[in-house]
């Protein structure tokens, strides 16, 4: 209905309005968050050679990837990043994100380098850059840890808030120019843009961290830091267009939003609905992200397989992802069923770990991995496709950029937490094992599917919710020509 009375209210076409303007919008802000996606995961394959090349050992190498959520959790950078959209609008974010990621970029870049190595700064992150590895420890660095190595998780820290700064700029954005069109469809193709950036830096970054036999480790992310500086760019052009889109709006007599407050949170952190979707978010995404980073061993583990082997088994996976999330998200804008495909994605997650847990250690066969694979796929292209799209049909679009930002703060936590609680239960469970292949999984891998449990039953009590309350969730994002029709004569008459 609000769609239908802005078009009434707003005879004159919009930037938006024009097919070309918002799929180049598109193209722009998905750019930037493939780039980012690049640089989340371009040491992911390299763990051999960083031990290799700058001694660090696996706690080294956690504790730096860990670093990523650091300040978003504990500093709430993303709750105060959710405020700076909201009071700010999209294109200051954006820029501000971008040149977040890039400065971050620079600086892990730079702790890999050779200059480094021979400068006064490594010196003092040797000797103050420190902290006491007791358990608790949960900060990114510890007594010992290699100065490159802290460095890094410096940088990542830094990198990882213009990354999620980047994540619900690009989204609130998306709404911007998509809402009451392609809106699924749109969000659908910048996850799975986001997706192939994965892939590419399983294959891309080891050919290249490898080139002409000559190891190097700050090679490919000197190159993805460049990529950062592209996307960057990209934001830059993507705000010209955002100005020319909201100046036209103003003076359209286009629908003008109240002014942002801040005591105006009150209504997200009020809101049950918001809560039940906040917390399948972090139950779904905790048994998705932390199980990728343990994936490639526990299939190793269980199938016999070397490291590159393992991992060419789990490409399919954001392959995979890639492929059917933008079909999931058109059929989302075309015939709804949002919180549906949410309680399915649950459910084929829980098959699949269920899978990992008991049916692959029993038979040893690739058929399954990779059937099992196929199938979280699918789930992590159900999940993404429909929850993202359905903010906008439970927040108001003045808080819209707080309420993605709460999310995703709330699901940093878990993306913090159940890596190392994965590991924790995979050396208490495994007790003496001293040989990397011979771990079992099946505790750690149960340990997600109950998540997947959890997730299944907000799922559950989010569709009975909507059936109640009527927010939407399974109707299409676009309008079909006869409920149009149906409203302009209710409104005429
Ligand atoms: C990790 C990040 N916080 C996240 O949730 N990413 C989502 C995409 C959210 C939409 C970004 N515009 C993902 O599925 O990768």
């Amino acid at each position: 209905m609000a769609n239908l009375q802005k078009s009434i209210s707003s005879p004159q076409e919009l930037l938006r309005d024009k097919a070309w303007a918002r799929w180049t919008a598109l193209v722009l802000l998905a750019s930037a968050m493939f780039f980012a996606y690049i640089f989340v995961d371009v040491l992911s394959p390299l763990q051999e050679y960083l031990q290799s090349t700058k001694g660090w050992d696996p706690s080294a190498y956690g504790r730096f990837a860990g670093s990523e959520t650091f300040l978003n959790v504990f500093v709430f950078f993303l709750i105060f990043a959710g405020i700076i959209l909201d009071k700010m609008g999209v294109r200051f974010t954006a820029i501000l994100a971008g040149a977040v990621m890039v400065a971050g970029g620079f600086i892990n870049y730079y702790a890999l380098t050779d200059s480094f190595m021979e400068s006064g700064l490594k010196n003092f992150m040797d000797d103050f850059v420190n902290l006491p590895d007791t358990w608790w420890n949960i900060t990114p660095f510890y007594d010992g840890m290699p100065a490159s190595a802290k460095l890094s998780a410096i940088g990542f820290m830094i990198f990882g808030c213009g990354c999620e700064m980047s994540g619900i700029t690009v989204s609130r954005g998306i709404v911007k120019w998509f809402e009451g069109k392609e809106m699924a469809l749109a969000m659908g193709i910048e996850m799975a843009v986001a997706r192939l950036g994965v892939a590419v830096v399983f294959l891309g970054s080891p050919a290249i961290a490898t080139f002409r036999d000559n190891i190097s480790v700050s090679r490919p992310i000197a190159l993805s830091v460049l990529l950062l500086l592209i996307g960057l760019i990209g934001f830059i052009v993507y705000s010209f267009m955002d100005k020319k889109l909201e100046n036209e709006m103003g003076s359209n007599g286009e629908v003008k939003d109240d002014p942002f407050k801040i005591s105006d949170l009150k209504y997200i952190f009020s809101s049950k609905v918001f809560w039940i979707v906040a917390l399948l978010c972090v139950l779904y995404y905790s048994a998705i992200f932390p199980f990728q980073k343990y994936a490639n061993n526990m299939l190793q583990c269980n199938l016999g397989i070397s490291a590159e082997a393992a991992g060419r088994v789990f490409f399919v996976f954001p392959l995979g992802a890639a492929a059917i999330t933008p079909l999931l998200g058109n059929f989302l804008d075309r015939k709804g069923k949002g919180a549906t495909m949410l309680i399915w994605g649950a459910i084929l997650m829980i098959i699949c770990h269920l899978t990992f847990a008991f049916v692959l250690p029993a038979t040893r066969s690739a058929v399954i991995a990779y059937s099992a694979i196929v199938l979280l796929g699918i789930s992590f292209s159900l999940v993404p496709a429909s929850l993202w799209p359905s903010v906008p049909k439970l927040v108001d679009n003045r808080l819209l950029g707080s309420a993605y930002a709460v999310i995703f703060w709330i699901q940093n936590i878990g993306l913090y937490a159940f890596p190392m609680i994965i590991g924790a239960v995979l050396a208490a469970t495994n007790p003496g094992v001293e040989n990397a292949m011979d771990y079992n999984y099946t505790v750690p891998m149960l340990v997600f599917a109950s998540l997947g449990g959890l997730a299944l039953i907000l799922g559950i009590i989010l569709k009975a919710l909507d059936a109640k309350k009527h927010y939407g969730l399974e109707l299409p994002n676009i309008p079909s020509e006869k409920s149009l029709e149906a409203e302009v004569e209710s409104a005429e008459g």
